[in-house]
């Protein structure tokens, strides 16, 4: 079977990336199981470019078919930020915790009409001939008053998705997948595969 790598150092990615892969023909594999531990600087300024620079980097290493996935937050009232620094707006070691907090302290007293906001995910495959694509995937919702739920990881206890009610937090993987930013992200890239290369 083919090896495909993620290019990913985040453990919350990786779990929902190889649910949502579980009956694909790749082997796929984590930057940590092929011995790889690097933090890849995030240069670009767009989500396809910060993807491509880390799927570029673990591709240029291996050769092998590489994925990276460069998502985040972006928030309405705050112009879409915090975007593609949605990892690092609170500084580069700040917990989950810590930065739900400062996104909920930016929003105090900001009514739940204006607290609309989408996650965002691109991903970017990059092949062994250094030929490469994109696809994208975004879920709307709004950021809730007060975190809700244990489940999912980053900002899901504070995304609240009016439809069903809840934060992506309370949802059971499979339902966050099936409406999530990343589960459309890769379904689209699945789809490109097959018509492109298997
Ligand atoms: O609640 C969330 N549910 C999600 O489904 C989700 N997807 C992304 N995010 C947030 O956006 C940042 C991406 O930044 P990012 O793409 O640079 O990833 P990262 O730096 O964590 O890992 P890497 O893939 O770069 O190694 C992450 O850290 C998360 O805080 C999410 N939060
Ligand atoms: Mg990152």
């Amino acid at each position: 079977m083919k090896k495909f790598i993620v290019a990913t150092k985040n453990k919350g990615k990786i779990n929902e990336i190889s649910e949502i892969l579980k009956d694909f023909p790749y082997e796929v594999l984590s930057m940590e199981s092929v011995g790889i531990n690097l933090d890849i600087e995030e240069t670009g300024s767009t989500f396809e470019e910060n993807a491509l620079i880390k799927a570029r980097e673990i591709n240029r290493i291996t050769g092998e078919i590489v994925m990276a996935d460069d998502s985040g937050l972006e928030v309405d009232f705050l112009n879409g930020a915090p975007g593609i620094y949605s990892a690092r707006f609170a500084g580069e070691n700040a917990t989950d915790e810590e930065k739900n907090k400062k996104l909920l302290n930016m929003l105090n007293d900001v009514p739940f009409d204006k607290r609309g906001a989408r996650f965002v995910c691109v991903i970017a495959v990059v092949f062994p001939d250094g030929t490469s694509f994109t696809v994208k995937g975004t879920c709307e919702g709004y950021i809730s008053h007060e975190p809700k739920g244990a489940n999912g990881f980053g900002y899901d206890p504070i995304f609240y998705v009016p439809e069903y009610q809840m934060t992506t937090a309370q949802m059971a993987s499979e339902m966050k997948h099936m409406i999530s930013h990343r589960g459309k992200a890769l379904r689209l890239m699945v789809n490109e595969l097959q018509k492109r290369y298997i």
